[in-house]
């Protein structure tokens, strides 16, 4: 790094458990970058201290914007958020520096006994309680009991990971539903009784990624911090929230979106040996889904890109998820969007 100063770098960081984790995480490896001492600077946001339902309190941005204000007052360098929590409007004045490789981005069941959600829900005398503050969750869990011809009753909780899994804990609940990187992070994987498939349960877009960000201004400071990025991760989250972006949902409205990423022999120019010009593709899919909360309706559509195997390209994800939302909006997405009801 140019800058030859040994001035500590000050990460803002909210003081959850998942946060502390996280940005204790993202700390060292910017240690190892660049040689530098990372201090944690402690910000409550107004996500950590109020009590409302996330989906009351409009969701979106909510645990980010204290984190921001501290940015740009030049309280701390950088911070690091759960992707899925950032809105999707990039203010000029900051910089997503880095997108480092995202973790699994599955929803995870955390229930009584470890019953996985198709013995959870098999007693038809016993109708499961799952909690979730989570509209998208809501609607997918619902779907997939009327699917499977079961009940279940969904309960809006919130909280921190730790309060969420005591619910299930003190037998208040049956069940409770997280975002597994969550626990990965904060090292309770291991009481997950199942990871939901996204072919059932599509996770929140950016479910699973960190973003790292700090002031535009500091130019010299995202060019380090640019190290830490993973191309594909990033080309995979800007697909999921191009599709958010263009279906204008805030984060609490229900849904869901995951893009995978597979290496593809296809070439550019595809006849013949590769010539030296020629550049590799990957393939980019994209699935998406919204969804009434009650899971009686859900529109679920996906697609298929081809991404040039250039590192910033976001140009293609970009638009994928603009025409999905097309897509998703001509089969009447609009409508169940409007439903904010928890
Ligand atoms: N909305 C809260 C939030 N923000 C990020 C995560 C989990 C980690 C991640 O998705 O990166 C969680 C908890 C959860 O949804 O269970």
């Amino acid at each position: 790094m140019k800058d030859s100063t040994n001035r500590p770098l000050r990460l803002g960081t909210r003081r959850s458990a998942l946060a502390m984790a996280q940005s204790g995480q993202v700390a060292e490896a910017v240690r190892e970058l660049t040689g530098r001492p990372v201090e944690l600077v402690e910000i409550t946001t107004y996500g950590d201290t109020s009590r409302e339902h996330l989906a009351q309190i409009g969701g979106t941005g909510v645990f980010v914007s204290a984190l921001r204000d501290a940015l740009l007052a030049g309280d701390i360098d950088f911070a690091v958020h759960s992707l899925k929590d950032l809105p999707t409007a990039q203010p000029e004045s900051l910089t997503l520096a880095a997108i480092p490789v995202r973790e699994d981005p599955r929803d995870a069941l955390i229930a009584r006994d470890r019953l996985t959600f198709e013995e959870l829900t098999a007693d038809p005398d016993r109708v499961a309680r799952i909690g979730t503050g989570s509209p998208r969750r809501m609607a997918q869990l619902n779907a997939w009991a009327r699917a499977l011809g079961r009940h279940i009753e969904t309960v809006p909780i919130r909280g921190n990971i730790d309060t969420r899994i005591g619910f299930v804990e003190k037998g208040e609940l049956d069940a409770v539903v997280l975002a597994a990187a969550g626990l990965t992070r904060i090292g309770r994987i291991d009481e997950a009784a199942q990871l939901l498939s996204p072919d059932v349960v599509l996770p929140a877009p950016g479910q699973g990624a960190l973003a790292i960000e700090c002031a535009a201004a500091n130019a010299e400071l995202a060019a380090t911090l640019a190290e830490l990025d993973d191309p594909e991760t990033r080309a995979a989250v800007t697909a999921e929230r191009s599709l958010l972006a263009a279906l204008e949902a805030g984060c609490s409205a229900p849904v869901g979106a995951l893009a995978d990423l597979s290496p593809s022999s296809r070439l550019r120019s595809s006849r013949g040996r590769p010539k030296a010009d020629e550049q590799a593709v990957t393939e980019l899919h994209l699935r998406g889904v919204v969804g009434t909360t009650d899971g009686s309706t859900l529109v679920q559509l996906s697609t298929t890109g081809h991404v040039p195997a250039s590192p910033d390209e976001t140009s293609v994800p970009q638009q994928l998820g603009r025409e999905l939302a097309v897509e998703m909006l001509a089969k009447g997405a609009a409508g169940l969007m409007g439903e904010r009801a928890l």
